[in-house]
């Protein structure tokens, strides 16, 4: 493994991070704070007894020096993130079952994840990730019951460890196109997996490269000579004991990328692998002894383990996007630069109302990505009920909203962190900030689990049969309902509930927009097919508007129905963030409010200087806001960002764990630097 590195000290030791002390900026900041910052903790934890539960579990994990890293994992190489990942992994399986066996409170793995305390201690992705993501949710959604009983308890006590095996090099949304095959031979009742073309081998399943022993593979169903589409099998990729590939399988890990890179994504084909007939995943379709197929009630089913991703994507998201904001949110109050007025002392960046602009939007992001979160996962839940109960009537509308909502939240938050890293400066760019590797964690979300603009453009599928339905008089379901063709807008009035009210116009605009495009260029002699591609750039546009409309509702709902137990002063916070939200992305899409909304320009005028009130007086309270995110050091892992605001120190004390720091003179200037110095030429 990576030797320990000798961290050389600091140069000064005055200059050495001090325990205890705190930076004065961050102490004057925290006396300003106009609400208890306990108060709004309990609240986004969901009251005082989940508030101490994950405290407990926080400590439980991060006080365990076997899961902090020694060294940085930006500092070790390809090979040694993996072992060091899996390490941890591992070693983090083993201590989730000695809480649940202590009546601990944390049910599963999963939930350690894709929340800031898996990030915290796996900071660039971990090789048991899709294990618990998707291997064991898709057994338990897509297997019977006796394949449940047999393979669930074995995947949670990881005698097996899986991986979801979906995506191939030639196909990635287009699923209908996989070419892996599963072709079903009724002497043996096996099927066979085989993987005919080089683009049919699978590319990119999270553990997949050395750690998984199995995997749901999705192959085309071959039997009795048909074709009958994709379908779930779980294969056995490593020999139990040995670990080494079973035969026919070819396997092995993708290579370094952008971020994530500890995931240990593999590649993997297979030359006429046999299994047997009953692990195909059969809850929805079956293939019986015979061979005979016998149908699915909809063959949507078998995507139901995306779907649940997608939704568990906008949770992480509001985690993530705490995590950095909490980082720029600190550095802004601790870091002093220029001269806003000449001859005064430098200002903290954060009185720079460019820097309020840059900041605040996006703590108010992780409430409105939070609330949608919350809504869809209770949506989520109630389908899935209602689906297991043999009733699919809602299943379109929970992927249409889970498809834009994946979208949204996932660049958003890609943006939000940028924007973070940028307003730190120069030290945003450092790994040690933690804002690259967060931003790499987050901006594979815009591509994984559906391509963002695919996912738009499911949305707007659903959105232009959901406008036929508005002109033809039909019923609306909730999230739609602003469509229906007799609805009045109410006429402009400068309020947050009219900005809430014009997205939806803007959103009904744009999608009628869309319906005539898409006539018109059937009328003018286009496939509908080809219409469709024309208007899809607009499409996609109608389907964020919708997006924007439904998260500014949720937000404004929240403040205005979900929170009357919390104290006025904190109420106030709430209700201001709620709003600056709104007028945020009322600004940036000016535009559209000036074409569907009927402003003015003086009403743009109007929001503008509201939205600067709003951000001077959030400013007070900036601190308390994100100290109310309650995330400890270790989860925020940054030099920025760090409770205390010893900025510089830890700077410096990070620069020194660099390996070309341990000597004075480095190797290097022997082998190749003191010869050009001491050329002639
Ligand atoms: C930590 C994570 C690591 C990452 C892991 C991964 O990335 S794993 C890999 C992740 N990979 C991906 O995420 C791949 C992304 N690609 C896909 O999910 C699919 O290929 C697709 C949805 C883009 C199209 O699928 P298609 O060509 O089969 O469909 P179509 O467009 O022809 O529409 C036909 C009808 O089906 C409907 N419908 C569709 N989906 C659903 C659903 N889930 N539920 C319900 N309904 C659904 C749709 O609304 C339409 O309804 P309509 O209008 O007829 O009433
Ligand atoms: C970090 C990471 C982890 C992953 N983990 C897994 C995993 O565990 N298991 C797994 O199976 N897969 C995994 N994937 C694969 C992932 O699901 C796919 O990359 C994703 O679904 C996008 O597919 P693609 O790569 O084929 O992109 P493409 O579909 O080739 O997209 C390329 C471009 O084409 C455009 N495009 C494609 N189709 C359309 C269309 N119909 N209309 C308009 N534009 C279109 C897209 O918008 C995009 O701009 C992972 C990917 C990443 C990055």
């Amino acid at each position: 493994m990576f030797g320990r590195l000798a961290a050389k000290q600091v140069p000064n030791k005055e200059y050495a991070v001090v325990p205890g002390k705190v930076n004065p900026d961050l102490q004057r900041e925290r006396k300003k704070c106009t609400f208890d910052t306990l108060e709004l903790t309990h609240f986004l934890d969901g009251g005082v007894e989940k508030y101490k539960d994950r405290k407990e579990r926080e400590n439980f994990f991060l006080s365990d020096p076997e899961l902090m890293d020694d060294v940085p994992p930006e500092l070790m190489s390809h090979e040694d993130q993996y072992r060091n990942g899996l390490k941890k992994a591992c070693y983090l399986f083993k201590k989730l079952k000695e809480l649940r066996e202590n009546g601990g409170t944390i049910d599963n793995y999963r939930q350690l994840l894709g929340g800031s305390l898996g990030s915290a201690i796996l900071k660039d992705g971990n090789p048991l990730a899709l294990h618990y993501v998707m291997f064991i949710p898709t057994l338990m959604g897509q297997g019977t019951p006796d394949q449940c009983a047999y393979w669930i308890e074995k995947a949670w006590d990881c005698r097996v460890i899986g991986t979801y095996a979906q995506t191939e090099l030639g196909h990635g949304t287009f699923i209908r196109g996989l070419e892996t095959t599963a072709t079903y031979n009724p002497k043996t009742q096996q099927f066979f997996l085989n993987s005919p073309t080089l683009t049919s081998y699978k590319w990119w399943p999270g553990g997949l490269g050395q750690t998984a022993n199995y995997a749901v593979v999705v192959a085309q169903l071959y039997t009795k000579g048909e074709c009958h589409g994709i379908h779930p099998f779980i294969v056995q990729l490593r020999d139990e004991k040995t670990h080494r590939p079973m035969p026919g399988v070819i396997v092995g890990e993708i290579g370094p990328k952008l971020g994530m890179n500890a995931t240990n994504n593999g590649f993997l084909a297979f030359k006429q692998v046999p299994i047997p007939r009953n692990q195909m995943l059969m809850k929805n379709a079956q293939v019986l002894p015979d061979g005979t197929y016998v149908k699915s009630p909809s063959n949507k089913l078998t995507y139901g383990t995306m779907m649940f991703v997608r939704v568990v994507i906008v949770q992480d998201m509001a985690s993530y996007l705490a995590k950095a904001v909490t980082i720029a949110v600190r550095y802004s109050a601790v870091r002093r630069q220029s001269e806003m007025v000449p001859g005064q002392s430098e200002p903290q960046i954060m009185d720079y109302l460019t820097q309020m602009y840059k900041l605040f939007p996006y703590i108010a992001t992780v409430y409105a990505l939070k609330f949608s979160a919350q809504w869809l996962w209770n949506m989520y839940n109630d389908v899935t009920a209602k689906i297991d109960a043999g009733d699919l009537e809602l299943l379109p509308e929970l992927h249409s909203i889970a498809c834009c909502l994946k979208a949204v939240s996932t660049a958003d938050t890609a943006t939000a962190i940028e924007t973070c890293r940028l307003s730190c400066g120069g030290h945003g760019y450092m790994a040690c900030s933690n804002l690259p590797t967060t931003y790499g964690n987050v901006t594979a979300a815009s591509t994984y689990e559906g391509e963002n603009t695919v996912m738009l453009l499911q949305t707007a599928r659903a959105l232009m049969k959901a406008y036929a339905k508005a002109q033809a008089g039909e019923q609306l379901s909730p999230t739609v309902e602003y469509l229906n063709r007799n609805r009045k807008f109410r006429p402009w009035s400068n309020t947050v509930d009219s900005i809430v009210e014009g997205f939806k116009q803007i959103a009904a605009g744009k999608v009628a927009a869309c319906a005539l495009s898409l006539q018109r260029g059937v009328e003018s002699g286009l496939s509908s097919e080809e219409a469709w591609n024309r208007a899809s750039v607009q499409l996609v546009d109608a389907a964020e508007a919708h997006c924007r409309a439904f998260i500014t509702d949720r937000h404004l709902d929240m403040v205005r129905n979900g929170m009357n137990e919390l104290s006025p002063a904190l109420r106030e916070v709430m209700a201001q963030l709620c709003d600056l939200y709104c007028v945020f992305w009322a600004l940036k899409r000016t535009g559209d409010f000036l074409q569907f909304c009927g402003i003015r320009g003086e009403d743009v005028q109007n929001l503008q200087d509201y939205q600067n009130e709003l951000l001077v007086q959030i400013r007070p309270n900036a601190v308390g806001l994100v100290d109310s995110f309650d995330l400890r050091d270790e989860i925020i892992g940054s030099a920025l960002g760090s409770y205390d605001g010893q900025v510089y120190e830890r700077l410096l004390q990070s620069a020194m764990l660099s390996p070309l720091n341990a000597k004075p003179v480095h190797d290097s200037y022997g082998a190749s630097l003191s010869a050009l110095l001491r050329a002639k030429y």
